[in-house]
């Protein structure tokens, strides 16, 4: 440490290019918004992960592996996963019929961003095992003055009094002026102010829910409910990371207004001035200049791309799809289309697929990385150190996550991998642990760790898998 380059990122918050100095340079530590899991990722999901896994190997080599936690959410509980789970399962019980959607979406997820040269963050919580942290944040903005309870349309709601908070508005620019002018967000006449979020809704009995009291004016009030979405990333970011940390990313369309509102529930919980000091922001996946999205129904899933042929009539390999991605800078938009697919295949077929030996990457990439995460420069230097047959070569494409270990995660095995994993269960319950154990290092040798474990709830033995750090 203190060796190493000076990184310098754009930050949403000032508008400017600075600096990077970490609050504990022994513990830099990131959040970044996660998927909701009701549906397949597309393609425009993909970029924060990318984008994000990116930072994270340029921290790690900076500030050493040991010294960076980074935490990515699951949001587990979301009105769209209800809806998902009404439509894809009806005549279920509602949770179970959520636990299915949930752990499918879960489980392809990471698939799906391992076969993209991801490594797994640190810490990945899930909303649901965190809603005590997020009852508790809600009752200090409720003592503090920032949060009511109010009669809404479908019952009791906590939510948040933006016109409490000075200077509500910081991240996007936006004053609570304009958007009462503005008039975007419906009048609910429950609400004191248009821009007020809701903290904690009212659950119908078969709705997901959690029982909790709140204390509003010495005054107990219960409300078997469950959380909005923005009171999900402050729990999980201040449990993981504390109240005030390093780095919060996540798509453009996150800025307002989530990231806003996760900003104001936390500095106002916690009373602190700013809750992550830097915020980056990935640009959009777009289509025909219009933003990758489900509502816009012109997307391509993840798993479409590396292992059907929905798209441009073959399948393509993760790495193809990372480099693309890399190929432009990430504040920058990116049209998504075969023929940028295809540039990034020819450059990599020009690279050597030797294993990274160890040796260190070379300090012209390092160098594009630190000036706010220039990937384009970054390739390009890439490029030439494989023209060149430079030595600095497999490390520097590790750092850019274009391993050759990547490059094995066929689509085929990681397809397999939940197979694989079940059936090795099976052998460890016969007691047949030379056979299991020779399959785990048969996978380690393929750039897959196996972790073993206990469910909490069941005592029962569970494998999960992640890309080999
Ligand atoms: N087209 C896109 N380009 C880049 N990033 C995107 C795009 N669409 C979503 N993201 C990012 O993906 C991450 C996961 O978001 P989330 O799971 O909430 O997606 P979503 O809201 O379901 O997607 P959609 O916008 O299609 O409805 C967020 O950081 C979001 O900003
Ligand atoms: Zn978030």
């Amino acid at each position: 440490m203190g060796k190493g380059p000076e990184l310098k990122f754009y930050n949403t918050l000032t508008r400017e290019k600075a600096p990077f100095t970490p609050i504990d340079p022994n513990n830099v530590r990131m959040y970044v918004c996660g998927p909701t899991v009701y549906d397949f990722a597309h393609i425009g999901n993909a970029r924060p992960a990318i984008v994000f896994d990116v930072l994270y190997r340029l921290l790690r080599h900076v500030y050493g592996e040991s010294h960076v936690t980074y935490v990515r959410n699951i949001t587990d509980v979301d009105d769209k996963i209800n809806a998902r789970a009404l439509r894809d399962h009806p005549g279920m019980e509602l949770n179970a019929a959520i636990r299915l959607v949930t752990e499918k979406t879960e489980a392809q997820y990471h698939q799906d961003v391992a076969a993209l040269g991801c490594l797994a963050p640190t810490v990945e919580p899930r909303a649901t095992d965190n809603i005590r942290q997020m009852v508790a944040i809600i009752q200090s903005l409720l003592d503090k003055g920032h949060a009511y309870v109010a009669e809404g349309g479908e019952g009791r709601e906590v939510l948040f009094a933006t016109a409490s908070m000075a200077d509500y508005g910081q991240l996007s620019k936006r004053k609570l002026e304009d958007q009462q002018a503005g008039a975007r967000i419906a009048v609910e006449a429950h609400k004191r102010n248009p821009g007020d979020f809701v903290l904690w809704k009212q659950s119908e009995a078969n709705e997901p829910g959690w029982p909790a009291d709140f204390t509003e004016n010495g005054q107990t009030i219960a409300i078997y409910g469950r959380p909005g979405w923005h009171i999900e990333c402050s729990a999980m970011s201040q449990r993981y990371l504390g109240d005030t940390f390093d780095i919060h990313g996540g798509g453009l369309d996150l800025i307002f207004p989530h990231h806003e509102n996760e900003i104001a529930q936390s500095r106002c919980a916690h009373g602190t001035h700013v809750m992550a000091n830097l915020w980056m922001h990935n640009g959009f996946v777009q289509v025909e200049g219009r933003k990758m999205s489900k509502s816009e129904g012109n997307f391509v899933t993840i798993h479409e791309l590396l292992a059907t042929e929905k798209f441009g009539g073959r399948s393509w390999p993760g790495e193809v799809l990372r480099l693309a991605m890399l190929m432009t800078h990430y504040r920058e938009p990116i049209d998504f289309s075969v023929k940028r697919l295809e540039e990034a295949e020819r450059l990599i077929a020009k690279w050597p697929a030797i294993e990274d030996d160890g040796s260190a990457p070379s300090e012209a990439v390092i160098a594009a990385l630190a000036d706010d995460l220039n990937t384009v420069a970054a390739v390009q230097v890439l490029h030439a150190l494989a023209q060149a047959g430079a030595p600095e070569f497999a490390a520097s494409a590790a750092l850019l996550g274009l391993t050759p270990k990547a490059r094995q995660l066929d689509s085929a095995l990681v397809e397999g991998i939940e197979a694989i994993i079940a059936m090795r269960l099976e052998m460890l319950k016969a007691k047949n642990f030379a056979e299991a154990d020779r399959i785990r290092d048969e996978l380690l040798a393929k750039g897959i760790q196996l972790k073993d474990g206990k469910d909490k709830e069941t005592g029962e033995r569970v494998t999960t898998w992640e890309i080999k750090r």
